[in-house]
């Protein structure tokens, strides 16, 4: 459960790590590249802060380096890639009700800034944030589960002094992140880490503009998928040799394989999905959509269509639907990295199916006497990826 408690300007708190988002890649490092904050290991955390450049600070919109006002490494946040996400766990929600008490609509979006790493004897002295345009109000800093002693953020404001021991909210197991957000004029300082690793990720907040408030459901989508698009892209170690990326749809369309059209339904997409096919055309990967068969058995593999494959003209089956198609039905076969079967088309499914859009035909089976055999597809988007070196990003 997400805990925060707010004072003036700052909001502060703990939220816990999902599995599915605590995984960090970095493009410095190819060998310990992954790290798991579920568990990550000493060597890892260790490679991690040496894949780092010597962190800067902002003093009159410039970048300076000056290790006597901040020792710690840093990466930016087009060298590596994580499925942590602020707004899905809850956190955009909770800092805009709490640090923006009674604005009460999504009106803030976070952006990933940089990832932090202070090891024994870091710090960063008093200082206020460097806004990065007009509509930046605050920052959000993500303090990971690591052991760590020190550290601890000095907030000052008013008069006040608030001190945040986020080295005793981070917990290991289950392990729990600690969090603070507060406004760009809060001054704060990061005390010398006294031992372990401190990692921390930072967002910047921005208000968001006027036209992204009236759409609220795609912004979200929008700048959530976008950030996620666009790591995973530059990220050498995504499907370095292409594929494909595969998005199941949210809504449901009218579907009869026997008269239905594919590009009908690409070109009538609804809301979240059109937002998907706007954002991977907004990278230049092509998409379309397509019909994905299985065997009734869903272990022997799936495959691709551009159309419906009408099974009235079929005659007699003789193997597997998917053998079938491939076949006769200039079907491509696919698998997903949790195959053991890898043949054709590598897709990395970004939202499952959800048999949402599920349709059933039949097919005459062949065997000692013609039997009725059913067939399920399903109606799915496939974005096409190049390889690393077709992207420009070098392994
Ligand atoms: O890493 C932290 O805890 C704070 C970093 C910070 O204040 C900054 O990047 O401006
Ligand atoms: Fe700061």
């Amino acid at each position: 459960m997400l805990v925060c408690s707010t004072q003036p300007g700052r909001t502060l708190g703990t939220v816990p790590l999902v599995r599915s988002g605590s995984y960090f890649s970095s493009r410095h490092c190819t060998e310990h590249s992954m790290i798991n904050f579920f568990k990550p290991t000493g060597s890892q955390i260790v490679d991690l802060a040496k894949a780092c450049q010597p962190a800067t600070f902002g003093v009159d919109q410039k970048d300076v380096l000056d290790e006597s006002y901040r020792k710690a490494g840093k990466m930016d946040a087009n060298n590596f890639a994580t499925q942590f996400s602020p707004s899905d766990l809850g956190m955009v929600a909770a800092i805009e009700h709490h640090l923006l008490r009674g604005r009460g609509e999504q009106t803030i979006r976070a952006e990933l800034y940089k990832l932090n790493v202070y090891g024994p004897g870091a710090f960063f002295k008093s200082h206020v944030d460097t806004p990065r345009s007009d509509t930046m109000f605050g920052s959000l800093v993500i303090v990971l589960p690591t052991v760590h002693e020190g550290g601890s953020l000095v907030f000052r404001h008013d008069d006040d002094e608030w001190t945040f021991e986020s080295a005793k909210a981070v917990k290991m197991d289950p392990p729990q992140a600690a969090f603070a957000a507060f406004f760009s004029d809060v001054e704060h300082e990061v005390l010398p880490v006294t031992s372990g690793y401190r990692i921390t990720l930072t967002y910047n907040l921005y208000f968001a503009k006027a036209t992204e408030v009236v759409t609220v459901e795609n912004t979200k989508i929008d700048e959530t998928l976008k950030g996620s698009l666009d790591r995973l892209l530059k990220d050498p170690n995504f499907l370095p040799n292409g594929g494909a990326l595969g998005f199941g749809l949210s809504h449901k369309y009218p579907i009869n394989p026997h008269s239905t059209s594919l590009r009908d339904i690409l070109g009538r997409l609804k809301g979240p999905d059109a937002a998907v096919k706007q954002l991977c055309e907004s990278f230049s990967l092509k998409v379309a959509a397509k019909a994905i068969y299985r065997d009734e058995d869903d272990n022997r593999g799936a495959c691709l269509l551009n159309r419906f494959f009408d099974f009235r003209y079929a005659g007699e089956v003789d193997c597997s639907i998917v053998d079938y198609l491939s076949q006769y039905g200039d079907a491509e076969k696919v698998y997903d990295e949790a195959d053991d079967d890898p043949e054709g088309l590598l897709v990395v499914w970004a939202k499952s199916l959800e048999k949402v859009n599920q349709f059933e035909d039949s097919y005459i089976a062949y065997g000692n006497e013609a039997t009725l055999g059913c067939v399920y597809g399903e109606v799915c988007l496939i974005a096409t990826v190049p390889s690393a070196d077709e992207r420009g990003v070098q392994v």
